[in-house]
């Protein structure tokens, strides 16, 4: 038995029609499979929950939706050692897709997703991350990244923006993000944070702009925050900007979008397996794209291998 999650309205709702394509092939190969549509926000938690308690030794979950379901969907996943996880893109950003080289075929990804099913696959162990900061009752895990200050600033507003949905309808729904990141850049209040990592180090920064925990390269629709991190060596990396004036950091933003950020002295890309940041006045914080609340102590963990997941391309 495989089991589905569905978000249709993902991509501001054009996954209907790939969803029933998805069906058809289930159907043409027999497949034996429940599969259950998101209708509200944070219902795919609620599946996940109920789905990961099922007594199973091994349990296919798949995800079909974008970036905010896969974190939904890990957020409520009770025992990771018998879950495989498989993802199925059909988001607007679909960071993670793109993160894990997962092509935009969905109906080929299917395809190969249901090969490894059926040749009983274990799946691929990879690490995720886990954010606590004041705001949030329990931590809560990532895919991707989480982040506090200009990307979660950006991340929050388009949960909401009608310009995305309009940008969507054109198939620009990238573009949200570049115009968010103007926007926010030169009305949000920067601050100073203390950061402890727990190899011993600590370092001081000015003026901070945004701090993200990478688990993979990209986000904000495919920007590269990290161009070495990857998703299974254990570690995360702070991908930060500081010490620099705002209408400045505006002109450097090309070298990060291009991911030359190294040549920058205000980037900086931190490799780390647990760090805490204290900062001096509160910042918007989230995680895979969701609304984590203001906070001043954020603490970013790795977690090794945590996730079982199918691995295609
Ligand atoms: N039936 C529903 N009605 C309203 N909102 C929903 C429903 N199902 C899921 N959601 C919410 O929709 C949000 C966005 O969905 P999702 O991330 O899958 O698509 P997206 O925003 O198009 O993609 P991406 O995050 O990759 O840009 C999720 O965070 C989830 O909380």
């Amino acid at each position: 038995m495989i089991y589905f999650i569905v978000n249709i309205t993902a991509r501001t709702g054009k996954s209907r029609a790939i969803w029933m394509e998805m069906k058809e092939i289930l159907e043409n190969r027999s497949i034996e499979y429940k599969a259950f549509q998101t209708r509200y926000a944070g219902h795919a938690t609620n599946l996940a929950r109920k789905i990961s308690s099922l007594p199973e030794d091994r349990i296919y979950l798949i995800t079909v939706g974008g970036d905010g379901t896969l974190n939904e969907v890990i957020n409520g996943i009770t025992d990771f050692s018998r879950i495989v996880l498989g993802i199925l893109p059909i988001g607007s950003g679909n960071d993670f897709a793109r993160g894990m080289g997962i092509s935009k075929d969905t109906l080929s990804n299917l395809e190969q997703m249901l090969d490894l099913i059926e040749s009983a696959s274990e799946g691929t162990a990879i690490d995720l991350g886990e954010v606590s900061c004041e705001a949030l009752d329990t931590p809560k895990y990532f895919a991707i990244s989480s982040g506090a200050g200009l990307d979660a600033i950006v991340c929050k507003k388009a949960l909401h923006s009608r310009l995305k949905k309009f940008l969507n309808q054109l198939h620009l729904g990238k573009l949200t993000y570049l115009l968010l990141t103007i926007e926010s850049l030169f009305s949000m209040t920067t601050c100073d944070a203390d950061i402890v990592f727990n190899h011993g180090e600590a370092m001081h920064v000015s003026h901070m702009i945004f701090s993200a925990g990478m688990n993979l390269r990209i986000e904000g629709g495919g920007v590269p925050m990290a161009p070495d991190a990857v998703p299974d060596d254990g570690m995360l990396c702070l991908a930060m900007a500081h010490d620099v004036p705002k209408w400045l950091t505006f002109f450097l933003l090309p070298f990060l979008v291009a991911g030359k950020q190294k040549y920058i002295r205000v980037f900086d890309c931190i490799p780390f397996k647990e760090c805490t940041l204290h900062l001096s006045s509160p910042l918007t914080v989230h995680a895979d794209g969701e609304y984590c609340g203001e906070n001043t102590t954020i603490t970013y963990k790795c977690l090794p291998g945590k996730l079982h997941f199918l691995k295609i391309s």
